[in-house]
């Protein structure tokens, strides 16, 4: 549940910004509701009244309905005061609950100061659930540089402020700025990288990259939300029938019910049009809207039907059978938040709410470009000295297995002008570039080279295996990901380095892989101090067995495999029937 808070000392116009607040929050659609922290004594019984009487008798909890309204009072007879959480679960689902006092629990609040009624020094200046001040004066003096400051009057404003802290609204933002040329780079005199030091590096450098647009929703389906999408209606939009059966209303403990039933009926799409009497039942099927004078339904199996007369036995419970309208769905709550990939259950669920167009990332374009003069594509003759390139394909259907758009920039051979124009050709067509092989410093390794001619690599050399050298830059703008040549290497570095940096430069938040501990049904030694990642096969009476090679040229063990085995720096030993971490191939989206 969202919830906001106004605090302050006494006098200084909680009530008043809270009534404000409130009245300019639903009319721009949304539901409010309120709690307030009272006076210890406070009571709104008067002496005398029946419920007061019942009270005084003892009762615990006295409940109180008209067809107005309904409360409930519950004397706490020396029982300890609630929290706020508690009193927060009693109420309704609502888009927005705004809290008066409550100073001491942990929630954002907005601070009232006025200047003619401030005897104690700001609250917000040392707690920290102080998120802005509302004042009739100057800002005051020492708040923290996040603690904004309005004008007490301007409504609107904190109106603004509390919607978008809460998630309700989304500020628009300005446009997408440029990632700089040396986000790549390191801490000086880190040689060999740690991977969740080379992980954190690119989370904390990369941001998104791409624009939005509006499509509609049936074409949303892999797209990434642009911003926070809220609901344009209830759902349902109505109270209506859970089941075929009769509709009525106000059931009681009573045993045996005789109802008459009306003429006509209500059906899903085609409401009854009048007002169910007391006393009456309506015929009413799944889906159908609640009509005037039915508050709960009972099931067509349970009831028997002697001419106009309804028969069946209770007790049944209020609302029995009975959906409330919005029970499900809040209109304005957010329904798909900013960075969430749409899945076929979010189009369910905007299709639901109304929505027919929502607001997307653009496609992050995902250029792929092989190097090598040993290269050949499949499909050409090849001498024995050749090698079919396996992971320009791989990686662009990696690309497209990730909900991206593939770019084939083809392949170049080991000649730095060919790689330079491939490059530039490539900085023009997408928004993240992968090369795979000359990644390390070896003769011919020109990926390395000429991105560092041009000043822009970071050579990160990662206590991986497979995957140890990863050549990162920037070219004309765009991430390059210089993937190592070994196709084992350049699978695990895509897996591991590059699908979350891809998922934030498309806007979705840092993604890491899904991962459990199974046993395993092997035995390993390895060196410490590097973390390793076997081609690994979950097997159907729950071990893990590890494929027979590590050889990173082996790539029928990528096909063979369904996950991977990550083994932590620290481990040097696995042996039959210890627990590994296991990284489903599903969890990485392929
Ligand atoms: N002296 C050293 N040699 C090597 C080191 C090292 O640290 N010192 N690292 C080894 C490791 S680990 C790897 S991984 C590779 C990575 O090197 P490169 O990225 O420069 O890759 P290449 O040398 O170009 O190729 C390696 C290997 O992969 C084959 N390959 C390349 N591209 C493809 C492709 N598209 N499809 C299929 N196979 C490909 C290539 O033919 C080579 O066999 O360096 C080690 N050496
Ligand atoms: O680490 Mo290399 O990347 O073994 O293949």
């Amino acid at each position: 549940m969202r919830v906001f808070g106004v605090t302050g000392w006494k006098n200084n116009g909680k009530t008043g910004l809270m009534e404000r607040l409130i009245a300019e929050i639903t009319r721009r659609g949304f539901t409010v509701s309120t709690t307030k922290h009272a006076h210890h004594r406070f009571d709104i019984d008067k002496e005398g009244k029946d419920s007061y009487r019942h009270r005084v008798a003892g009762a615990k909890q006295v409940l109180l309905s008209s067809s107005q309204r309904w409360a409930l009072l519950d004397e706490l007879r020396g029982e300890e005061e609630p929290y706020l959480a508690e009193h927060l679960s009693r109420l309704d689902p609502v888009d927005l609950v705004l809290v008066e006092g409550f100073k001491a629990a942990r929630h954002p609040k907005i601070e009232v100061h006025r200047e003619s009624a401030a005897r104690e020094p700001l609250i917000a200046l040392d707690d920290l659930t102080i998120r802005a001040v509302a004042t009739d004066t100057a800002a005051p003096e020492g708040l923290g540089p996040d603690v904004l400051v309005f004008d007490l009057d301007d409504t609107a404003a904190i109106a603004d402020f509390v919607l978008e802290q809460v998630g309700l609204v989304t500020k628009p933002k300005p446009d997408l700025p440029p990632l700089r040329d040396d986000c790549f780079a390191l801490p000086d005199g880190v040689e060999w990288t740690p991977v969740e030091t080379a992980l954190a590096t690119l989370r904390d450098r990369l941001k998104c990259v791409v624009r939005s647009e509006t499509v509609p929703v049936s074409a949303a389906c892999g797209r990434i939300a642009a911003q926070d999408i809220l609901a344009p209606r209830d759902n349902p939009p109505t109270a209506n029938s859970a089941v075929d059966g009769y509709g009525f209303a106000n059931p009681t403990a009573q045993e045996a019910y005789h109802l008459t039933l009306v003429d006509g009926r209500a059906a899903a799409g085609a409401p009854y049009q009048s007002v169910v009497p007391a006393g009456h039942a309506v015929r009413i099927l799944t889906g159908a809207a609640l009509p005037a004078g039915v508050d709960s339904v009972v099931m067509q199996e349970d009831v028997q039907l002697v001419g106009n007369e309804l028969r069946f036995s209770g007790p049944l419970k209020p609302r029995a059978n009975a959906r409330k309208a919005g029970e499900d769905v809040r209109k304005g709550s957010v329904i798909v938040a900013e960075g969430e990939e749409i899945t076929p259950q979010a189009i369910a669920l905007l299709s639901a709410t109304g929505c027919d167009e929502v607001e997307v990332r653009a496609l992050l374009r995902v250029g792929v470009l092989s190097t090598g003069d040993e290269l050949v594509p499949a499909g050409e003759a090849a001498s024995p000295t050749q090698t079919y390139d396996a992971n320009r394909p791989m990686l662009l259907e990696l690309a497209r297995a990730w909900g991206f758009e593939p770019v084939d920039l083809g392949h170049v051979p080991d000649n730095r002008a060919a790689l330079k124009t491939a490059l530039d050709q490539g900085a023009e067509s997408a928004d993240v570039i992968f090369t795979s092989g000359g990644a390390s410093a070896g003769d011919e390794d020109h990926v390395s080279a000429l991105l560092s001619e041009q000043g822009t690599l970071h050579h990160w050399r990662i206590a991986l295996k497979p995957g140890r050298p990863l050549a990162l830059a920037m070219w004309g703008g765009v991430p390059v990901f210089g993937l190592p040549g070994n196709p084992v290497a350049a699978f695990v570095c895509a897996l591991i380095f590059a699908r979350p940096s891809l998922g934030v430069l498309a806007g979705a938040p840092w993604r890491s892989p899904l991962a459990f501990q199974v046993p395993a049904d092997f035995t390993k030694k390895k060196k410490a101090g590097r973390r390793e990642y076997l081609r690994g096969r979950l097997n159907s009476d729950g071990t893990v067995s590890a494929f027979e090679s590590e050889g990173s040229g082996r790539i029928s063990g990528l096909h063979w495999a369904n996950g991977l085995i990550e083994v932590e720096e620290d481990r040097t030993q696995i042996s039959e029937g210890e627990l590994v971490r296991f990284l489903p191939f599903a969890g990485f989206g392929i």
